[in-house]
């Protein structure tokens, strides 16, 4: 390893799939070393804590001695699971995480039972839908009550995860404020915990761990990490807060991150409070905001359909009339909870190609629609959409974006801009410096920018038309 410029810092991203940790000069952003280690999902879309964490370890002793160098780490974490840990930090059991819809009937009560869909926005920023933490706790207290009963601690993916770095698992625990939105009981509007709403669904403010303020630190490594004894451990945060982060987001600028799930995202100065529910009012991993829309069918999704179709992922064909609305797994945008795939206007000559095609078309689409809404009404609509994620890797990813948005595209060399983005946030903490800021002297984003192309408006019809005559379909139980 040539001598770094500056102190070494560590991100980690762990997210549906995999754990990725890299270590990165902080003086400049070059990445000098990198691991990364697989998590197992179950079919219900449960996960074992104790699994992403044997990934993080994995991960860091894959990164070699830089790791043992490093001055200070970041945990950023898939959002919204709902981790519960006992008295000794020990998961109760499995997480249940933002993909799984089984909580659909507790969040349509939710909603109903605190006010409606309004006065959920105005509260806590965001509509819940079927992924947020709190409809998962109401599912687990009605279905699961001996394990709530158990729980002594309820944490979020990345605040379980940053817990056993520092050893506080379960005392002491810590989150922020970014990730802490997306539980659905801290209040935007307050920037505090809702205890209405914890009251409401029976959790015990106590289980719950401290937000830190922007630029606190978590605390210092424990002994016996793969990683120094006692060095800063910042607050982590949500992945897609961290995405933003790592991108030095600015507003008016908008992300599209292609993993298993799809995001898209900007930052704001103001706070959202979408009553329709397309928009999350996420707070982000500083002092501002990050509406967002997420769909819970992106990547894997169509990887599936091209595994069904026999074709590689790249195979895709031009032409036909085929729409394919890929809710392998219920949707969140558009909301249909128990929505399973659908495919429309298949006929003799239709390929596999184009049928592949479609289903790309039928991802990108929500991701599309709820692009302006995500945007500050004053965004410049010349903007590139800056392409992130697993999927930013592929060709036929990057030709869905481009010709279904008729916008630039821009896809940053750096290819993970999550576990880049935590380590901005290690080094912000270690120099004293806001985390975006670090990451736009990295220049995080530099990579090969897509002219707009004329966007293909015969596809979004038929996507939207389809979408509206199958609603009944779509709805069903
Ligand atoms: N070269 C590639 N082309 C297209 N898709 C890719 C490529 N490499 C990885 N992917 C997709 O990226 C996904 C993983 O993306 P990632 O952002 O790491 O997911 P997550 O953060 O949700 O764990 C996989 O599901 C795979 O389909
Ligand atoms: O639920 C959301 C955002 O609200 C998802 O974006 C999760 O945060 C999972 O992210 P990936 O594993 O797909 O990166």
């Amino acid at each position: 390893m040539a001598a770094p410029d500056g102190p070494l810092v560590i991100g980690v991203d762990s997210s549906t799939q995999s754990t990725k940790a890299l270590v990165v000069d902080s003086a400049t952003g070059s990445v000098v070393a990198r691991g990364q280690a697989p998590h197992v999902v179950t079919a219900e879309h449960d996960s074992d804590p104790e699994q992403w964490w044997t990934a993080l370890t994995d991960a860091l002793e894959q990164c070699g001695p830089a790791a043992g160098e490093a001055a200070a780490i970041a945990v950023a974490g898939q959002q919204h699971g709902l981790v519960t840990l006992d008295a000794s930090g020990r998961p109760v059991r499995n997480a249940l995480l933002w993909n799984d819809t089984r909580s659909a009937p507790q969040r349509a009560r939710l909603i109903d039972e605190l006010g409606g869909p309004g006065a959920w926005a105005e509260r806590v920023g965001s509509v819940p839908p079927a992924s947020f933490t709190v409809t998962k706790w109401a599912w687990l207290r009605e279905h699961e009550p001996a394990a709530a009963d158990a729980t002594r601690a309820v944490r979020l993916p990345h605040d379980y995860l940053t817990g056993k770095l520092t050893g506080q698992e379960v005392r002491g625990g810590t989150t922020d404020r970014g990730d802490a939105s997306g539980s659905g009981w801290w209040s935007t509007a307050t920037e505090s915990y809702d205890e209405e709403i914890l009251a409401h669904v029976g959790l015990d403010p106590a289980l719950l761990p401290r937000v830190l303020a922007a630029g606190e630190a978590a605390g210092t490594t424990r002994a016996g990490l793969p990683l120094p004894e006692g060095i800063l451990v910042a607050a982590g945060t949500g992945d897609n807060m961290a995405g933003a982060l790592g991108l030095g987001l600015v507003p008016g600028r908008p992300a599209l991150s292609l993993g298993t799930s799809g995001t898209v995202y900007a930052v704001s100065e103001r706070r959202p409070t979408d009553a329709s529910g397309i928009v999350a009012g996420f707070a982000d991993a500083w002092r501002g905001w990050l509406p967002l829309a997420c769909t819970l069918n992106c990547t894997q999704a169509v990887d599936r359909i091209a595994t069904l179709l026999g074709l590689d992922r790249e195979a895709v064909a031009p032409g036909g009339e085929a729409v394919v609305l890929p809710f392998l797994d219920g949707e969140r945008t558009p909301d249909l909870p128990y929505a399973s795939g659908l495919v429309h206007g298949l006929r003799h000559d239709t390929s596999g190609g184009q049928l592949l095609q479609a289903a790309y078309d039928g991802a990108v689409f929500a991701l599309l629609r709820a692009l302006e809404s995500v945007l500050d009404d004053d965004a410049d609509p010349g903007e590139p959409i800056v392409l992130i994620g697993g999927g930013a890797r592929g060709t036929a990813w990057r030709e869905t974006v481009r010709r279904l948005s008729g916008r630039a595209v821009r896809v940053p060399v750096a290819d993970e801009l999550v576990a880049l983005g935590a380590a901005a946030q290690a080094a912000g903490l270690l120099l004293g410096r806001e985390p975006a800021a670090v990451a736009r002297e990295w220049d995080t984003t530099a990579g090969p920018a897509f002219e707009p192309v004329e966007r293909d408006d015969a596809a979004l019809a038929r996507l939207a038309a389809t979408l509206t005559d199958a609603d009944a379909l779509l709805r069903r139980r």
